[in-house]
């Protein structure tokens, strides 16, 4: 079943068109990359879909519902230096950030709310570390925050910014290894990342954007090196593509 529809979506920031015509539709359990080169516009359609860019013309739909009415919930894990960590909280308590809108601005979390928080703490294996400020951390450590951030509302629909950025392999591995298990318990999982090879291996979806959609298919069908020529900018002889195994 469909959680995101997105509909001829455009989006102009600062006087100049973002993004043009988006179509696109993600089912449950899908694992999606999202990419193309800097400036396409991924972030930018992931906060479109988040309802905090507003469209110029199109739809996003998520559970059927416009995105800040949607009660399918939508995580959302922004790039690692939009994040304030010089604020003074714990692990726990930025994992709790995730859930004001269900605590309550200036409410008391519930017991509920604690338990989310405990488990979406383990599930990215910080629970050794769920007292610590957050400014002590390692970058690795503090894009597992983010992710449990976003999990403790156990979206449906989790949307991710270029989680590897920065990342060592072995934190990669979990968190590729955590994202794949969310899509096979039926979450949806879209992710803007520049790794294409990595995306080409572990996506079970690839959709190639550069301001509009350029390609949307499995990563087995995207054989042809057109496709990633146009929409990186790139010419034939440029060594992705054979990295990619789509040189002609
Ligand atoms: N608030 C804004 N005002 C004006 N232009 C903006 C704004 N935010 C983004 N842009 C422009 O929109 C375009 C798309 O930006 P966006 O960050 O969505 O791309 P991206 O594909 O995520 O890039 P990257 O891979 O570099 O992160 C860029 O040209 C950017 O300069």
């Amino acid at each position: 079943m469909s959680v995101l529809e997105v509909q001829g979506l455009s989006v102009r920031l600062g006087g100049r068109r973002v993004l043009r015509d988006i179509d696109l539709s993600i089912g449950d359990g899908e694992f999606v990359g999202l990419i193309g080169p800097n400036g396409a516009g991924k972030t930018t359609l992931l906060r479109s879909v988040l309802g905090v860019v507003r469209p110029e013309s199109g739809r996003v739909r998520v559970g059927g519902a416009p995105p800040r009415q949607a009660r399918a919930g939508i995580g959302y894990v922004p790039q690692r230096h939009e994040f304030a960590w010089d604020f003074p909280i714990s692990v726990e308590e930025t994992v709790m950030t995730g859930l004001v809108r269900d605590v309550g601005w200036f409410r008391r979390p519930r017991q509920e709310h604690y338990d989310a928080v405990a488990d979406a703490i383990v599930r990215v294996e910080m629970g050794a570390l769920a007292r610590r400020p957050v400014g002590e951390l390692s970058g690795g450590q503090r894009q597992r925050v983010l992710v449990a951030r976003a999990l403790a509302l156990r979206p449906r629909l989790l949307l991710l910014d270029e989680p590897f950025t920065g990342l060592d392999m072995p934190t990669q591995e979990l968190l590729l290894d955590l994202f794949r298990g969310l899509a096979a318990e039926g979450r949806a999982v879209v992710m803007s990342t520049h790794d294409l090879a990595g995306a080409m291996h572990q996506c079970s979806r690839l959709c190639l954007v550069n301001r509009t959609v350029i390609a949307d298919a499995r990563p087995g069908e995207l054989r042809d090196p057109a496709i990633w020529m146009r929409a990186f900018d790139v010419q034939a002889t440029n060594p992705i593509l054979s990295v990619l195994g789509v040189a002609a």
